[in-house]
């Protein structure tokens, strides 16, 4: 495992919970984490324990976050960086033919590309500073909304939720309560209350107009919440993925590890007039997206989905999907998408990047390849240190949760 520069920069602001044991030593192999994990009503398997810890073992990133996938805004496009000789080498041909044709063109563009890579260094640094401050400082307005309650729940998604825990649940009897596109695997599904769609956005607008620091929530979308920085994640997003989703992305995805899904990165997409109107084509740093429409009121803006990222087709087929309020779509995060612009209004939705860290150990989504994993912060991007060696192997661990 490739040692980071990262920890050092943890360490200085004093927030380092974890040492990474040394690299093959028993340590790795440990399961014996205090399981205050999800029963299933059913069958009683326990499902891993909240926290940013993944069988005892803490979450990580693969290194191909500070090169890969890098969005050059102004000419649509995600490059590869190594430097600036590689850069004319792979990418000056698409570059030239989305307009970036003199010099000083390419001089403004390898800029953005710097300064997204430095970004990414800095990333973790800022994430935990701007979670300190918005944690000591933020007066939240619905504090109630932080901890994830049924009542916030459609009761329909509840049924739902309900079917895939009973002993006899399979993928056909689930279909009957999904809406379904097409072939590709995506599902419509009722999931919150109208009312706390209203509450939750509420907040955030409160958030939004506060003095408080604010990231970005990936590298495409400017505006919107990280919701860890929120401080969302332990109280309402884990319980979501464990409790509630996970039973569901089992049947639909268990080939993605849809019955492991371990980790997630959840942020809430906001597009207005004035902001952001649309999101490029892309894939996700997911094996399985929830991406629920929150509101507000809005005109256009759907989101269209192509074919899988490592099945491109010469000519792909694309299929376009309109946001239903309170309602959620599961996707595979591979599968390319993107939003059309929207014609009027805002609109909000949540967005829930889960990862299954027994299927991402084996090849990292973005740089498909085997991961090169570095220390990340909380759940990093999802990876785990391999064990391969280890005699439970990452198979039976996926279906023992
Ligand atoms: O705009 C949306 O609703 C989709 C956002 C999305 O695909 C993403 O953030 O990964
Ligand atoms: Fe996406």
């Amino acid at each position: 495992m490739v040692k980071f520069y990262l920890l050092p920069f943890i360490r200085r602001v004093g927030i380092c919970r974890r040492a990474l044991p040394p690299a093959g030593s028993g340590a790795v192999r440990c399961t014996a984490e205090p399981f205050d994990a999800w029963t299933h009503p059913w069958c009683r398997r326990r499902f891993p324990p909240v926290g940013n810890m993944s069988a005892g073992r803490p979450f990580l990133a693969c290194a191909c976050f500070f090169s890969d996938n890098i969005f050059v805004g102004r000419y649509g496009l995600h490059v590869r960086y190594r430097d600036e000789r590689q850069l004319r080498r792979d990418y000056g041909r698409a570059l030239r033919e989305r307009g970036c044709r003199s010099e000083e063109d390419f001089g403004v563009a390898l800029r953005e590309i710097e300064a997204e890579v430095n970004r990414r260094k800095e990333l973790i640094y800022q994430s935990v500073k701007r979670k300190a401050i918005i944690s000591k400082c933020y007066k939240r307005k619905h504090p109630q909304v932080y901890t994830l309650q049924e009542s916030f729940l459609s009761p329909d998604f509840l049924d739902i939720v309900r079917y895939c825990t009973s002993p006899d649940a399979h993928l056909h009897g689930l279909l009957r309560y999904l809406e379904s596109f097409s072939e590709k695997r995506i599902y419509r599904l009722p999931v919150f209350t109208e009312e706390f769609c209203q509450a939750f956005v509420d907040e955030l607008e409160n958030f939004e107009q506060s003095d408080m620091p604010k990231g970005r929530p990936n590298t495409m979308n400017n505006y919107g919440v990280l919701l860890n920085e929120l401080g969302m994640d332990e109280t309402f997003i884990t319980p979501l993925r464990e409790k509630y989703l996970r039973p569901i992305t089992a049947l639909l995805y268990p080939d993605l590890g849809g019955a492991c899904l371990d980790s997630h990165k959840a942020f809430v997409v906001k597009y207005s007039l004035h902001e952001d109107l649309d999101l490029s084509s892309h894939y996700d740093n997911a094996e399985v997206t929830l991406n629920v429409s929150l509101g507000k009121d809005f005109t256009e803006g759907n989101l269209y989905f192509g074919e899988l990222s490592q099945d491109p087709t010469p000519v792909p087929k694309y299929i376009e999907i309109e946001h239903v309020g309170a309602q959620g779509l599961l996707h595979r995060g591979g599968q390319i998408h993107g939003a059309l612009p929207i014609a009027s209004g805002e609109r909000w939705n949540l967005i829930v990047w889960m990862r299954s860290s027994a299927i991402r150990n084996q090849l990292c989504p973005m740089c498909n390849k085997k991961p090169e994993l570095v220390e990340a912060e909380g759940f990093g991007d999802g990876f785990t240190e391999d064990l391969k060696d280890n005699v439970l192997g990452t198979v039976d661990l996926c279906s023992l949760w």
